[in-house]
């Protein structure tokens, strides 16, 4: 038996394991049964415990990725230039901060996880990958690794332009309704941060078709409550890093490192007392349907316009009470445009729903199948929030003057 041992473990394994079955099959049959017996018990045990996951380790990955993302956007935002601006093939804009962000969050996520990770996430290598594009490829590589080696946490050697296509493509899934599935959007509000204004980092995973935790890093939003013009009221420091699990409630705390605090949506059923988010960019969603939705439920205050999924950080936290987001017909809108302040929104207490109050479904690859719009707010403002979508549509669709 000890020979026999000391062979397996200097040759080869399949020989030797063959030679075992055929010289002693007494003793290797007992064996092979307690193996399997053995790999069955730590199947149930791994299986039982990813439904009941508490999800620390990707949330705490999830939060290191996104917050070493917005440092880097940060840094490019400082300093934008107009070349650092290009146009993708659906006239939208990209920036080398979207590149560096998405490459950055999959190198964290990977590093962070020790596992192979799959994302559905906005940008992928094509056009960085053109002779053309040369020289804005080694400048995205260079700020990645200056990111990299000022943080601190990796000691690794610099990234190659290689490593960062690679890392750009590992979002090139198409998620779906099984398996785990990481939502990045690495820059969301481009335009407004071309602009200088709001913008998020928003990452999200995906369970089974599920959002089980989200991260929204927001640069430029205050940490004070923002007023009905979109302005914090006094204290100018800005810089958001909210977080949800599933179960486990919304929290906020600074991207420069702060305590914690609990978010809760806003709690009043007053419509008068309600102020309502939309899109700054009129081409995203229809300033006057919502402004006729507002209206119509007795909102008094003007609309907050900002860009990005900023909006559903706000909103988690009691800034205003409603989001309404309703495209030009035939917009698809993508997962990771809504799956983090989803969640964010959500475990704070509040409702998103598409404009016939069905519940967002992330479980159908990179769109949300939707009716017409997105309309986020608490419980109690949905139903007649609800109707006055309902209403003002029908009203849309008669044709009336007003919209
Ligand atoms: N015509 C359109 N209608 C609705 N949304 C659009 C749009 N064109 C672009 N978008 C999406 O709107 C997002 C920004 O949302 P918001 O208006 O709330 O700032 C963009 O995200 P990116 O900036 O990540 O591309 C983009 O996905
Ligand atoms: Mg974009
Ligand atoms: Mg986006
Ligand atoms: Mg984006």
């Amino acid at each position: 038996m000890a020979s026999s041992m000391l062979a397996f473990s200097g040759s080869s394994t399949l020989q030797q394991l063959h030679l075992l079955c055929t010289t002693k099959p007494n003793l290797i049959k007992p064996l092979f049964t307690a193996a399997t017996a053995l790999c069955t018990r730590r199947r149930a045990v791994v299986s039982s415990s990813s439904s009941s996951m508490s999800y620390d380790r990707e949330l705490s990955a999830a939060k290191k990725a996104a917050s070493l993302a917005a440092t880097l956007c940060q840094r490019v935002q400082k300093v934008l230039l107009q070349s650092d601006v290009h146009s993708k093939s659906d006239e939208s804009p990209v920036t080398v901060a979207d590149y560096g962000s998405q490459a950055l969050v999959s190198f964290v996520l990977e590093k962070e996880l020790h596992t192979e990770v799959t994302m559905v996430a906005e940008e992928d290598s094509a056009d960085l990958r053109n002779e053309g594009a040369n020289e804005t490829l080694e400048r995205i590589t260079k700020l990645i690794n200056e990111t990299i080696s000022s943080d601190g946490t990796y000691s690794v050697p610099p990234l190659s332009s290689e490593d960062v296509l690679t890392a750009i493509d590992r979002g090139n899934s198409e998620g779906g309704p099984s398996g785990r599935h990481w939502v990045l959007d690495p820059i969301d509000g481009t335009k407004g941060f071309v602009r200088g204004d709001q913008y998020a980092i928003a990452l999200a995973l995906l369970e089974d078709g599920k959002v089980v935790l989200g991260v929204l890093a927001c640069p430029n939003l205050p940490l004070s409550p923002i007023g009905s013009h979109g302005q914090s009221s006094l204290q100018k420091e800005v810089g958001c890093l909210f977080y949800a699990k599933v179960g486990g409630g919304t929290h906020m705390e600074s991207l420069a490192g702060s305590s914690p605090v609990k978010m809760h949506v806003c709690a009043t059923e007053d419509p008068a007392e309600a102020s309502f988010f939309e899109s700054f960019e009129a081409a995203h969603s229809s300033h006057d349907l919502s402004n006729a939705i507002a209206s119509k439920l007795g909102v008094r205050a003007p609309p907050v316009r900002m860009d990005s999924q900023a909006k559903y950080g706000a909103l988690a936290r009691g800034d205003g009470a409603i989001y309404l987001r309703f495209p030009r017909k035939g917009y698809r809108e993508k997962i990771w445009d809504h799956a983090a302040g989803c969640i964010v929104v959500t475990e704070a207490g509040g409702v998103a729903s598409d404009a016939a109050g069905n519940p967002l479904d992330f479980s159908k690859g990179k769109f949300l199948n939707l009716d017409t719009g997105i309309v986020v707010s608490n419980q109690k403002l949905m139903p007649s929030l609800l109707k006055a979508v309902r209403d003002s549509l029908n009203e849309a669709s008669r044709g009336t003057p007003s919209l």
